[in-house]
């Protein structure tokens, strides 16, 4: 049995899974978003290249990825690192950190942050999207992929002795590619090995969150300790959320501050706004999955720090558990999904 057993294992090592406190399941604290940059609309080339600045807030926040500097949080540490204090001042106690190898992971400044701040963080293993696998990746078999990323919960990544505590965010896209199902199939491996907690990205098609579970699945992966994200843009239909409720994943809404008029990455998709956010939240509490339901904000560009006039990594502690409560939804329940869930998902078996 490996010691991680019973633990939650953080950037600095192994705590009790009762440390952990409130829990946003899904940011960023540092990394690169170049891979999903997208070129700027036909006469808007000036706001992309301008430096960030009130004047063209709004037009930032609507197309957030035509900004090349505003992909590089990466250089906003000392900026996180406030945000991360004020987090713990709002009540928070723990932030997992979904980057993974392809997104510019960086480990030492996760450590450095955790040291500084007192906020636990729980660091990821594995793979992003395809666009982001190596040609090295790409050629490795299963058992590599299986090899390196139990290496990574067990003895640290990326040359560091800094081990993960989660596989994922594991990248993919619509269509699932051949690179993503072999580290999809890695993944479920190396969950049965290490009993640990995984963390899956869907592609931006309703199909997709289904289509990887069952590859997990069919790989021996344990989808009861499997998180899906980003079902606020890729599930909209009650009927077909249900459906995929039923597979038994944690069903995570994890880009609470995110209203945008067009999502820039289909526009096909009307997002979801924090206000339809708490709905669904509550819909699916009433169909009995409140012990499936996760929260975070999924901070992955400068332009949602509080630096930048955007809502911060405290956004659900400060309003949205206020407007979780003045729609019905009781402490007990807001409490197992910030506290009680995220501690049964990342302990590991
Ligand atoms: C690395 C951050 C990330 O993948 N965020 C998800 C953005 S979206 O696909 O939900 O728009």
């Amino acid at each position: 049995m490996p010691e991680q057993s019973g633990k939650v294992q953080t950037v600095l090592g192994l705590i009790e899974p009762d440390q952990l406190g409130r829990t946003m399941t899904h940011e960023h604290l540092t990394m690169t978003f170049e891979c999903s940059h997208v070129p700027p609309a036909p006469g808007d080339e000036g706001l992309a290249a301008a430096s960030i600045a009130m004047k063209h807030l709004h037009w930032l926040q609507q197309n957030p990825y035509s900004h090349h500097e505003n992909l590089l949080l990466n250089q906003e540490i000392e900026a996180v690192k406030e945000e991360l204090l004020c987090y713990r001042k709002a009540g928070g106690g723990s932030i997992v950190e979904n980057t993974t190898t392809g997104i510019t992971r960086n480990l030492p400044v996760l450590r450095q942050l955790a040291k500084e701040t007192g906020v636990h963080i729980i660091a990821g293993a594995g793979y992003y999207v395809d666009v982001t696998h190596s040609d090295e990746t790409r050629k490795m078999t299963v058992e590599k992929l299986t090899d390196i990323i139990v290496n990574e919960v067990l003895h640290g990544a990326d040359g560091t002795d800094i081990r993960c505590g989660v596989i994922g965010e594991i990248g993919t896209s619509w269509p699932i590619t051949e690179s993503e199902k072999k580290v999809l199939r890695a993944t479920a491996h190396a969950q049965t090995q290490l009993g640990c907690p995984v963390i899956i990205h869907p592609g931006r098609n309703k199909a997709a969150p289904g289509e990887a579970i069952r590859i997990l699945q069919e790989a021996g992966g344990d989808i009861s300790k499997t998180v899906m994200s980003h079902l606020d843009r890729s599930i909209f239909d009650p009927r077909e959320l249900l459906e995929f409720a039923k597979m038994g994943s944690y069903l995570e809404y994890d880009l609470f501050g995110t209203e945008v008029l067009n999502y820039q990455f289909n526009l096909d998709v009307d997002m979801l706004s924090d206000s339809q956010r708490v709905q669904t939240l509550a819909f699916l509490i009433r169909e009995g999955y409140e012990d499936r339901i996760l929260v975070a904000h999924d901070i992955h560009t400068k332009h949602r720090l509080t630096k930048y006039g955007g809502h911060g990594f405290s956004h659900i502690l400060k309003n949205i558990v206020p407007k979780m409560l003045s729609r019905g939804i009781t402490q007990n329940q807001v409490d197992k999904i910030l506290i009680e869930n995220p501690k049964q998902w990342l302990t590991f078996k």
